[in-house]
């Protein structure tokens, strides 16, 4: 199987990069975008100036805001947020050939229903081979071509390894692995962590609690991810331990940023105000402390993360419940 033509749903910082990052590789890319400007934007000035703006595009990069232009295309990443990716892929199942993989690279779980990324597409492309795209990389890094790993996590080893073929760059260097629920759960719980990152940088708690924040963060994304079916040593990869550092220590993070806010004293609208991206963490951590509970894992640092989200903890209450907890075990 080889692929001629991408189709990127969702021109945010994220699907932009990764149209690029495509573009590189060879490939045609079509770029579906919901917003008229953002279109116009990538087809005039090579430019997504809405959600990257100052990184200049390959110009074979192809907008369009209509689903139906990716009809023609044999392989699909899609690049919604993870609130919206249900939506998306309904959108796109009508128009979606019978054979072509869709690669999924939202991180988050959908609130409500609880589910993972590959549960959503199961429901709304169920015939389609499903792999998902993971990994520390910031949008603007990747869309320059700074060097960048990512892990492409696919249940069949040689779609994985066709996938990664395809898209990888001289810069962009997709590991394969076989576990597509450690890839997403690493995806969306590293997103809540770096929110309490920011937390302990806003409030100015030192670079020991930072690191603690980390490692015992690490070790609830572990155990949330193994919970829900995944193995623990894809947790170890780029889409566990890589991303959650990548994503705690940059204030390039919108999930950190958020944090950082919320630390310095402002509240989560202030922290959000006038902010055309998303920071996943904010919607998923409420569902990823429900996802917890249901699978009965202890999931401290995602709790006080939910709960000073909902304006029910003040930041300060939160640092002193997680500082008050019964001492625990690294293991005997
Ligand atoms: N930006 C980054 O560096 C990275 C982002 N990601 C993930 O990629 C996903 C997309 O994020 P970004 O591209 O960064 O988004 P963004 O924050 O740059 O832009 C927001 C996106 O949300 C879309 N959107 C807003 N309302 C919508 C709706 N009602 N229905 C459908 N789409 C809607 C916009 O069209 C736009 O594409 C997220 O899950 C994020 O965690 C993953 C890796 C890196
Ligand atoms: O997922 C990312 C890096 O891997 C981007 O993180 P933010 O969404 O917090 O900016």
């Amino acid at each position: 199987m080889t692929f001629h033509h991408a189709g990127v749903i969702g021109a945010g910082a994220w699907g932009t990069a990764l149209a690029q990052v495509c573009a590189r590789a060879g490939l045609q890319v079509t770029l579906q975008a919901r917003e008229t400007e953002v279109v116009a934007s990538i087809n005039d000035a090579h430019e997504n100036a809405l959600f990257l703006p100052g990184v200049t595009l390959e110009p074979t990069i192809r907008a369009t805001a209509d689903m139906s232009a990716l009809a023609d295309c044999d392989l699909i990443l899609a690049v919604a947020p993870a609130q919206h990716l249900r939506s998306a892929l309904a959108a796109l199942a009508p128009h979606l050939k019978a054979g072509v993989p869709v690669v999924l690279c939202a991180k988050g779980v959908e609130q409500g229903s609880l589910k993972l990324m590959t549960e959503v597409a199961a429901e709304t492309i169920p015939d389609a081979p499903i792999a998902v795209l993971s990994g520390p990389s910031f949008a603007g890094e990747v869309a320059r071509g700074l060097p960048t790993a990512v892990t492409l996590a696919c249940d069949d080893e040689e779609l994985a390894r066709v996938i990664a073929h395809a898209i990888a760059t001289p810069t962009f260097r997709p590991y394969v692995a076989g576990d597509m629920i450690g890839a997403e759960a690493g995806g969306a719980v590293k997103n809540v962590l770096a929110i309490a990152c920011g937390v302990v940088e806003g409030k100015g708690l030192g670079r020991s609690a930072h690191a603690s924040v980390i490692t015992r963060g690490f070790a609830e994304l572990t155990r949330f991810a193994v919970a829900l079916g995944a193995r623990a040593e894809t947790l170890n990869g780029l889409c566990g331990l890589g991303d959650l550092v990548l994503t705690c220590s940059s204030p390039q993070s919108r999930n950190m940023s958020v944090g950082l806010a919320l630390g310095q004293g402002l509240t989560l609208e202030q922290a959000l105000a006038g902010k055309l991206s998303v920071a996943e963490g904010v919607a998923s951590a409420p569902a990823v402390r429900a996802l917890a509970r249901k699978l009965g894992v202890e999931v401290p640092i995602c709790e006080a993360v939910a709960a000073i989200l909902d304006g029910d903890l003040a930041v300060d209450a939160a640092i002193a419940g997680l500082l008050s907890r019964p001492l625990k075990s690294e293991g005997f």
